[in-house]
């Protein structure tokens, strides 16, 4: 399998190579070439599979030669040994309709953990093979900090450089980041920063020569093929729990950076069948709006309950208007050039109806949110955070048939939020005992002011240079 940028001109790579270029050297995505695809059958005999043993199936279309089947499975054992729960993401029903996808079993309680606990493993894995190293620069809004930094704390031949808006994490996120006091881990919080600055400066890095030529910059965001490839994985894992493939599935995601909704789109092209994939936003609702109107032009970041999807640009609705635009990345270069000047870009039609066929959206405000993480304690007697109450806002008011069954990925744990869910039902979440003394921890970690060059002159003085 190889690998093409978005943007057309970036060379392609192996997995390997994509994995560890994250970002294309045309400020591009990469996406496979072409999309691999199960036959019913093969879907069908899937059924009942250990997680481990599903990850790989439907890893190694994607990975190719880049790991046997036997090494991807010795990765994908090891990743998903660290959960907390045998089934690693389990799938909780709700009422007759509605399912409840849990995916903060994971070291540092969110859905990032299924993907990012696998990165470290093939970072480590690929670099060993050489002698490079790697100098991780990532941009976090809360969740994608802590479990790549759990996922390569330690690790040889990698630092990792984390930035994260001051002050619009939570409590539980920032300490989650901050008190992993290993060598190669670095935090910088970003001060009067949004997470879409952050990763502005993120990329910005990628296409920067004065660093590329002395670091091997490499990406753990979702902008990373390899992110959103393991997140393929429990999109069928609930499928066929469900049904699948005899019966359709829609699933609800909270989104902000439009990854994880992608996977879920990788899976359909991949044979699963889905009957709906229900983009759920927030008030920073640029998704909810390209998808309902066509207008994906950028708004202020409004701060909310729901911190971690307090976006306003979405990496990946790149790959989205790549695919389903008809593949013509100097056009969509052209697109996102534009975008990148005037922060506003409207879609073309092929680009809308691609979308239509799958993606609804919702939007859910504050009211929304706390109502929903209230229904769910009332009348499902469970506590869920106020992203996953986002995706269950949305589901609800998905005008769907009654006998499709509606998955709502729960994307991070109560107690990573527990303000919000005490303000909602007057209970408090705990932290599970895994992440043990977190309040009681020191913190490292530095302020920066908001500018390029400042962020790129730190990096370039702690990172090890390319070997
Ligand atoms: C808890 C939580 N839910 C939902 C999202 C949105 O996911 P995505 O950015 O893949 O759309 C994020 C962050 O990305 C998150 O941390
Ligand atoms: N919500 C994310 C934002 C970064 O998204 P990513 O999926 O591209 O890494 C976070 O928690 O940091």
């Amino acid at each position: 399998m190889d690998y093409v940028s978005t943007r057309g001109s970036a060379p392609s790579l192996d997995f390997a190579g994509a994995t560890l270029a994250g970002l294309a050297s045309d400020g591009g995505l990469y996406v496979p070439r072409e999309w691999p695809s199960f036959s019913t059958a093969e879907i069908a005999a899937m059924a009942g599979l250990p997680y481990a043993e599903l990850a790989q199936r439907i890893m190694q279309p994607f990975v190719g030669d880049s790991l046997t089947p036997e090494k991807l499975l010795e990765l994908t054992t090891a990743a998903y040994g660290r959960f907390a729960h045998k089934a690693v993401t389990p799938l909780e029903q709700f009422d007759e309709q509605h399912w409840l996808l849990e995916l903060f079993h994971g070291p540092t309680l969110a859905f990032k953990d299924v993907a990012l606990q696998l990165l470290g493993l093939l970072f480590e894995e690929f670099l060993g093979r050489g002698d490079q190293n790697l100098t991780i620069v990532g941009a976090t809004s809360g969740d994608t900090g802590s479990a790549a930094i759990d996922a390569v704390a330690g690790r040889a031949k990698v630092d990792i450089f984390m930035l994260h808006p001051k002050g619009r994490v939570s409590d539980v996120q920032r300490r989650q980041m901050t008190t992993v006091l290993a060598p190669n881990v670095h935090n910088i919080a970003i001060e009067d920063a949004t997470f879409d600055d952050a990763q502005a400066i993120v990329k910005r890095m990628f296409n920067d020569a004065a660093m590329t030529s002395r670091f091997n910059i490499g990406a753990v965001n979702s902008i990373n093929w390899a992110r959103l490839m393991a997140q393929v994985v429990y999109y069928f894992a609930a499928g066929l729990q469900l049904g699948a493939p005899h019966r359709p599935v829609a699933f609800s995601v909270p989104t902000g950076n439009f990854g994880d909704v992608f996977a879920g789109y990788v899976a359909a092209k991949m044979g699963l069948p889905i009957a709906k994939l229900i983009v759920a936003t927030n008030v920073n609702d640029i998704l909810h709006r390209a998808l309902s109107t066509g207008d994906y032009s950028q708004g202020t970041v409004t701060p909310t309950a729901a911190p971690s999807m307090d976006i306003q640009v979405s990496s990946n609705f790149e790959r989205l208007l790549f695919d389903v635009g008809g593949r013509d990345g100097l056009a969509l270069a052209a697109q996102m050039h534009g975008f990148e000047a005037s922060k506003a870009m409207q879609l073309t039609n092929a680009q809308r109806e691609g979308a239509a066929s799958l993606f609804a959206s919702r939007r859910a405000d504050t009211d929304d949110m706390s109502q929903a993480i209230r229904w769910a304690w009332e009348n499902c007697a469970e506590l869920i955070d106020p992203h996953t109450a986002i995706g269950l806002h949305a589901a609800r008011v998905a005008d769907l048939p009654r006998d499709v069954p509606i998955v709502t990925l729960a994307t991070a744990h109560p107690a990573k939020f527990p303000d919000a869910v005490e303000r909602a039902t007057g209970q408090r979440p705990e932290l599970p005992a895994r992440v043990g003394d977190l309040f009681d921890r020191e913190e490292r970690c530095v302020d920066l002011p908001g500018d390029y060059d400042a962020i790129a002159e730190y990096v370039a003085a702690h990172a090890v240079p390319k070997i």
